[in-house]
Parts: C-alpha cells; structure tokens; sequence
C-alpha cells in the first residue's frame, strides 16, 4: 500500500541548455522557457491538488527559481526550501562551458556519449585554473575543499547524492512529510537509478526532461510503487501527456545530434 509521496522535477530549459552548451556546476540562469515550463510545472500540481510540507533543491539558481516559481504558482510559497550542493548536477569537468555539438564533432559521438551517459567514466577533469573551477563559485566556502570535485561520472555524482537522500531527505519523508525536490538532469537520475534499480546497461538510455514534474508513491519501506502510465525503465509517472513527454525527452537526446 502507498505510504510515502515524492516529486522529482528537473529545473526548466536554461540558458546554456538552450544555447546548447555543458553547465554541470557552473550557477546559469532559467530561459525564458525555463520560467514558463516552471510554470507549467506549478500549474499541473496546483491543478492535480499536490500539497509540500518542505521542498528540497540545490545551491544552482535554474534549480533553486525552478523550485521557487513552482512553489508561487501552487500557492506554497510558506514551505521551507532546503538548498544544498549534493543535489548540485553532475560536475561536468573540462566539458563545462563547451558546445555539446561541437564536442561530438571534436571527439566523435560514441566518445561524448560514454562522457554524458556511461555510469562510471567521467569527462576529462577540469583544472584548478579552468574559468568553471568549482572553487570559484561564490558558495564554494560553503563546501569542504575535498567535496569540490574536478569532474564527475554518474556514479560519483550518486556517490554524492545518495547519502542526502538517504541522511536527511528519507527521513523527512518518514516522518510523514510530503517532498518537492527540484534538481538536475543527473542528480534525478541518480536518485531514480538507485530507486528503480536500474542497471549500469540501462541508465545510458534514461534522459530527465526539463521542468515536467514526476511523481513517485513508496511503501512503508521506501520501495517504490510502479504507477499506471509509469515512464520507461521507471516506477514514478511523469504529469505531461505522453506525446509531449517523448518530445521533451527527445529535445535532450538531440542536444548532442548531428546538426
Ligand atoms: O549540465 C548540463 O549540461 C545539463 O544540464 C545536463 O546535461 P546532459 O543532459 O548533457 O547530461
């Protein structure tokens, strides 16, 4: 029997989303389609009735507006908003700030796909000196030196992100809280290749769409209940029709497609 409610959603389209280029650490803002899928976002669970008691986000601004425009157009403005950099993306090393098309003519498309998509071969790390360091962002202080990392495969992205989920947002859940968490492509996906376990072969073919929230129901011991109309290779389902839902996945593949 259901216990336990969750939604995921990944931040809206951003600004180096639409213009094409790996982001990972470095704090972009929302597009102008980012605000509106937000939006929309906010509008669905708002209209489908969904409640928060606490939303969950990471120290990124396209994560933290995404969270805080759904919150405003579902009238939950009240709920505290937990920010911290384990539901961060995954850091895209030396890739960040390059055009994902141009990479692939560069490196070829098998090669950037291993780097976007394998399980545990993470892109060429990024120097000390590099522009998108995450030492220079301005939360970094915040972090330990050590935690900082130079680059991340998804494995150590879930190396990172399972722990807060296990440590601090699972027992909020248990206590009977109702959870918004408003992260990343990679750290969604992370957090749902441990919930569905789903294999190392398999998690390549799984994409995050920007800005549609999904929505997981877990019995009392936090296993996930598959939904009617679940997603591919997942136990939540997706609040978007299923037509629009291939076309946003589609847009994610197509990042890294020939032009
Ligand atoms: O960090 C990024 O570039 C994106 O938000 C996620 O990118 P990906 O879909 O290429 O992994």
């Amino acid at each position: 029997m259901a216990k336990y409610q969750v939604v995921f959603v990944r931040h809206g389209q951003s600004q180096w989303n639409l213009e094409n280029k790996f982001t990972g650490w470095v704090d972009v803002p929302l597009s102008e389609q980012g605000v509106i899928e937000a939006k929309e976002a906010g509008a669905v669970l708002k209209e489908q009735g969904f409640k928060f008691d606490e939303a969950f986000t990471s120290v990124l601004k396209r994560a933290i507006k995404t969270c805080n425009i759904i919150l405003e157009e579902s009238d939950q403005e009240f709920i505290p908003v937990v920010k911290d950099y384990r539901l961060n993306e995954r850091m895209y090393g030396a890739l960040a700030g390059l055009d994902k098309k141009e990479t692939v003519e560069k490196h070829g498309a098998e090669q950037v796909h291993i780097w976007r998509r394998s399980y545990d071969i993470p892109p060429p790390a990024c120097e000390k000196d590099h522009p998108y360091h995450p030492s220079k962002s301005p939360w970094a202080a915040s972090i330990p030196e050590d935690k900082l990392p130079a680059t991340e495969s998804l494995k150590l992205t879930l190396e990172r992100v399972l722990p807060y989920w296990d440590e601090v947002i699972v027992p909020e859940i248990k206590a009977g809280k109702k959870v918004l968490i408003a992260a990343h492509g990679n750290s969604i996906r992370a957090i749902l290749k441990y919930l569905d376990d789903i294999s190392e072969e398999v998690i390549p073919a799984l994409d995050v769409p920007t800005g549609v929230p999904l929505f997981y129901e877990f019995d009392e011991n936090m296993k996930p209940i598959k939904q009617e109309g679940a997603a591919e290779h997942l136990s939540g389902r997706y609040l978007i029709d299923e037509e629009t839902l291939k076309a946003k996945i589609e847009e994610v593949k197509n990042q890294t497609k020939a032009k």
